[in-house]
């Protein structure tokens, strides 16, 4: 069989490919098979050095054009998407695994929206005017400069389009280190954007693993940096930009609440728990993957589920039919057939999956404990994988106690149909992204962001604009200078 997914070459850089097959070769896997269907390098220090070189140069000139003309060439580059979308949803497939069912509709036009939004505010990213009496002040919305984006495996089309939209909307330049397990889908950006007419060094994409990212943190060369991936990689490379004082966005994991409470709709809860646990096959940040269900209802809500779990569709990702995929890599599948092992272990019931699929694939079946305390790993730390925590609790106030009772502060929702109650809960919650009556919505006119270990910053939104720009303050003064000798 041949691929259609080994690229022109490793790297993109100033508006072209670029090979250097000194780095280490990272093969691309696809999950569903095992299959290498691709290889690319590391970046070399020569050829981070010749990103870095690249971006630097250009975002002067990036920068010196009027907001509505950068504008002009992302709406153009989400245009170009939209029109390769299945395409661009098979690279994704390829690259991540993720069943086209999803990525047709998730990603590279969640890539496109980022584009288009964002291209569409560049036109109007403006400072204010300060009346101060007879003398006033002004503020200028100035880029940052060079913007590093380091990216997860789990969204790679979409990660890179939330860090480059606003990036060169506010007109810096970007190089992007995608993740060494989905290399492929960022250099069809870089490509798009060229010839949507991104002047060469605007956006570069250089691959590599971790060393290549932390190469990139501490360069002095660069102004800000924004990672999408796990809360330690989150501490390391915050504390290395820190030490450098560049700006930072962190988009971290999470081990989100989901609290369903007696009134709920019972449909909508399961929909909104399946929707929180196991798209992506559970490879989602935001996941609820605690899900606090109120005593009255526990077992009606699990026999529920284990019968809408029923429907799941696990196969080929290529068929559209398929609507469950299997783990990114082997790594990924060890790592969750671990926890699933500690949820036995620790007496947590099971009440579905708990299984690798033996297909030569990375599969592991939606699987469901019931009856987990607070106490138990699989409540705890954060399993990126298809496993659903189920808990119980009788008390508004109980709950919220231990939600909150976490590290963690991505994600939070609620299903009940007392909407002041809803309100007043969210209210409570420590998380960035919340959701009342629904699950993992990220629609790019919202910002999206963890707080506590979670995240630093926002992504989407106008709120990223304040995370990739920055203001100059001028104070005029009218008349003389009254200086006291
Ligand atoms: N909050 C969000 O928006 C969001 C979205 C997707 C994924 N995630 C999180 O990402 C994690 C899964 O992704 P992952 O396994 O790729 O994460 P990871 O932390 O292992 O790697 C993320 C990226 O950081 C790079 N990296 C690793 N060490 C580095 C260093 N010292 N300096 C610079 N870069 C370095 C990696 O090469 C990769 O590109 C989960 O925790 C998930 O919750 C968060
Ligand atoms: C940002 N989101 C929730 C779409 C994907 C995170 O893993």
């Amino acid at each position: 069989m041949t691929y259609p997914t080994q690229p022109t070459a490793s790297h993109y850089i100033n508006g072209q490919y670029v090979e250097d097959t000194a780095g280490a070769e990272i093969p691309v896997i696809y999950p569903a098979t095992g299959e290498v269907i691709a290889t690319v390098h590391a970046g070399t220090e020569t050829v981070v050095d010749k990103a870095l070189a690249a971006a630097k140069a250009a975002q002067p000139a990036w920068a010196a054009m009027t907001g509505r003309e950068r504008g002009r060439i992302l709406t153009r580059a989400a245009q170009i998407i939209r029109e390769r979308n299945y395409d661009l949803s098979v690279l994704e497939t390829w690259d991540t695994g993720k069943p086209l069912q999803e990525t047709l509709v998730a990603d590279a036009t969640s890539a496109a929206d980022a584009l288009e939004y964002f291209g569409g505010l560049a036109g109007s990213l403006t400072g204010e005017h300060i009346p101060l009496g007879e003398n006033w002040a002004y503020t200028v919305r100035e880029a940052l400069g060079v913007c590093v984006g380091i990216g997860a495996w789990n969204y790679p089309t979409q990660i890179a389009c939330w860090k480059a939209s606003p990036a060169l909307a506010c007109g810096n330049t970007m190089v992007f280190k995608p993740s060494e397990t989905t290399p492929l889908c960022a250099l069809k950006i870089a490509e798009i954007l060229t010839e949507a007419g991104a002047p060469p060094g605007v956006f570069n994409v250089v691959q590599g693993m971790g060393e290549t990212g932390a190469q990139l943190v501490t360069d002095p060369r660069v102004a800000k940096v924004s990672l999408t991936g796990s809360v330690p990689t989150g501490k390391r490379v915050y504390s290395a930009a820190a030490s450098h004082m560049k700006h930072v966005t962190m988009e971290l994991g999470g081990k989100s609440p989901l609290i369903v409470f007696e009134d709920a709709d019972i449909d909508n809860a399961v929909g909104g728990a399946i929707l929180g646990n196991f798209y992506s096959s559970g490879q989602v940040c935001s996941n609820g993957t605690r899900v606090f269900v109120h005593s009255a209802i526990k077992e009606q809500f699990l026999t529920r589920l284990a019968e809408r779990l029923k429907g799941a569709v696990i196969g080929d990702p290529m068929d559209e039919a398929t609507s469950f995929g299997p783990m990114v890599s082997e790594r990924q599948l060890e790592i969750v057939l671990g926890y699933i092992a500690k949820g036995k272990a620790e007496g947590a019931r099971l009440i579905t999956g708990g299984n690798r699929l033996e297909t030569g694939g990375f599969f592991i079946e939606p699987t469901v404990f019931a009856d987990v305390t607070d106490e138990m790993t699989i409540a705890r730390e954060e399993i990126f994988g298809p496993v659903m925590a189920v808990l119980d609790f009788t008390d508004e106030d109980e709950v919220i106690e231990r939600a909150n009772a976490t590290d963690f502060g991505l994600s939070a929702g609620v299903f009940t149909r007392d909407l002041s109650r809803a309100h007043r809960v969210i209210g409570k919650l420590q998380a960035g992204a919340c959701f009342i009556n629904s699950y993992n919505d990220a629609p790019v006119e919202a910002p999206f962001g963890g707080v506590k270990a979670s995240g630093v910053g926002r992504e989407n939104a106008k709120a990223a604009i304040e995370h990739y720009s920055q203001l100059k303050t001028v104070f005029v003064r009218m008349g003389d200078v009254e200086a006291p000798y």
